[in-house]
């Protein structure tokens, strides 16, 4: 056999995205533009009649690749010029950027570019966004910095809200969370780009960009950005945000869950790291080895095998996890050899709308000690009992584990407000010693030379 004709030699880290049950390897790159009709990469096989398989759901795969990679550099880029006002409140308190924002509109503008019959059901939409037109004009440059022809704030809008999509158990649909851990983020620590695709209520394809996650976790100090594919069926990967090269990836190898760690948010408001500390005692997992980490990443280092356990132990009966928010993660950590259910044993059920309304929490785990956890959980778990008012209500043990994690959240709000506090004294110092200096000045233009327009600002948002 020439050396032209020779197929390439398989690893356990193949560098290409193919078909286990596939004898030819198909390229696999980022898209530069409308995907074209794979040719036989093997002259031979075709001139014996046989054609290559495609790659399950190539096409897809390589729209989605290009559309997290994109969107994981606008990011990237944001974090390193963010100023303060850049992040807004939601409704619900959680905070969301200009680079939420920029991320959603480019993932969604690919997406309705090479799909454009595919609903979307995204996190973030543009309604508060459109009453700041100074953020308005940050997402614009931003997304106009990465897109191929420029585009208008109105189209940035637009591109935002085609993720209003409802979701549902028929047909495909893809859900992207556009930055999944915004306070991570906001910390310089871990945070996600996750897009999915859910065809009639299951996960078929996930790709989750962490651009701040080590690509090997024992060199913390080596190099960041680590890209996590997975389709159904064909096993997960992991890539690194400049090599294409494909890894193949599985979750850890251990017998019991005591030789492995697990890994927890680290807002103790969004799991309850209490009761997380209970199951991993019930385990025999050693003390104080959990690791908190931020967003998807966390589906991501339980799929390559750096953690053995993902816990999300719901802080209240109410709270209903979002569909962006698990299904990329979920699938990753399955096709790697995982087991990902809620903390009841069900399947999680991504055919329900946008949210997972009859899940509650996650138990992500290597398939061999899934049961063990999951026991351990159940275990921890019936001592609390759910009230009427929607708030877990155990025993002794149960309140005061709940009654912990309520005052640690309540702990970091007060932070978090102290910390404001502080900043608006120093302006009013700042102010002072500028009076002082020149005579006649006031606390709001100190603000005003300092910050972006306060949202909601007085013209009311016009362009
Ligand atoms: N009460 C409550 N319970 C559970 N989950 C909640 C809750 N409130 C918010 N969220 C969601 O948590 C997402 C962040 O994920 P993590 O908890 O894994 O990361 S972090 O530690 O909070 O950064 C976060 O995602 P983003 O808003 O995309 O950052 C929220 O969707
Ligand atoms: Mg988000």
């Amino acid at each position: 056999m020439s050396e032209s004709t020779k197929r390439p030699r398989r690893s356990s880290a193949p560098s290409k995205y193919e078909d286990p049950s596939d004898s030819e390897d198909i390229p696999f790159a980022p898209v530069e533009q409308t995907p074209k009709k794979q040719k036989p990469r093997n002259p031979n096989a075709a001139k014996r009649g046989r054609k290559p398989k495609p790659v399950y759901l190539g096409a897809e795969l390589k729209v989605a690749v290009d559309a997290v990679l994109t969107a994981s550099r606008l990011c990237q880029s944001v974090f390193k010029t963010l100023v303060q006002d850049e992040s807004l409140a939601k409704d619900d308190k959680s905070p969301v950027t200009v680079a939420d924002f920029g991320a959603q509109t480019v993932v969604n503008a690919l997406l309705l570019k090479h799909f454009p019959e595919d609903p979307i059901v995204g996190e973030e939409d543009s309604e508060a966004l459109k009453q700041n037109p100074v953020l308005s004009e940050r997402v614009l440059n931003l997304v106009n910095g990465v897109v191929e022809s420029p585009i208008t704030v109105e189209e940035i809008y637009r591109h935002i809200d085609s993720g209003n999509y409802a979701g549902g158990a028929q047909g495909r649909f893809w859900t992207l969370d556009p930055i999944d851990g915004t306070k991570g983020f906001l910390r310089g620590e871990q945070y996600a780009v996750c897009l999915a695709l859910v065809v009639d209520g299951k996960v078929e394809l996930g790709v989750i960009g962490c651009p701040n996650l080590p690509v090997d976790l024992d060199n913390p100090d080596g190099e960041r950005g680590s890209l996590f594919i997975a389709t159904r069926g064909h096993g997960a990967f992991q890539r690194t945000f400049i090599d294409e090269k494909l890894s193949k990836i599985k979750t850890a190898k251990v017998k019991t869950a005591s030789e492995t760690i697990f890994c927890e948010s680290v807002e103790s408001g969004h799991s309850s790291q209490t009761e997380a500390a209970e199951i991993a005692q019930h385990l025999k997992i050693a003390a104080g080895t959990g690791k908190r980490m931020d967003s998807q990443c966390k589906y991501g280092v339980v799929a390559r095998g750096d953690a053995g356990i993902y816990l999300r132990i719901p802080t209240s009966d109410t709270y209903e996890e979002k569909i962006w928010g698990h299904a990329a993660g979920m699938l990753i950590v399955e096709e790697a050899g995982g087991v990902v259910t809620d903390v009841e044993g069900k399947p999680l059920d991504f055919g329900v709308g946008r949210t997972l309304k009859n899940n509650k929490g996650v138990v992500a785990a290597t398939a061999r000690i899934h049961a063990e956890v999951l026991e351990a959980a159940k275990k921890v778990l019936r001592t609390k009992p759910v009230n009427g008012d929607g708030q877990v209500n155990g025993g002794a043990t149960g309140t005061a584990a709940v009654a912990k994690d309520v005052l640690e959240a309540a702990a970091k709000e007060v932070a978090d407000a102290v910390a404001e506090q502080q900043q608006q004294q120093q302006l009013e110092v700042a102010a002072m010693m500028v009076e002082a200096a020149v005579g006649s000045t006031t606390e709001e233009t100190i603000v005003d030379s300092v910050m972006a327009e306060p949202f909601g600002a007085e013209n009311g948002g016009q362009n």
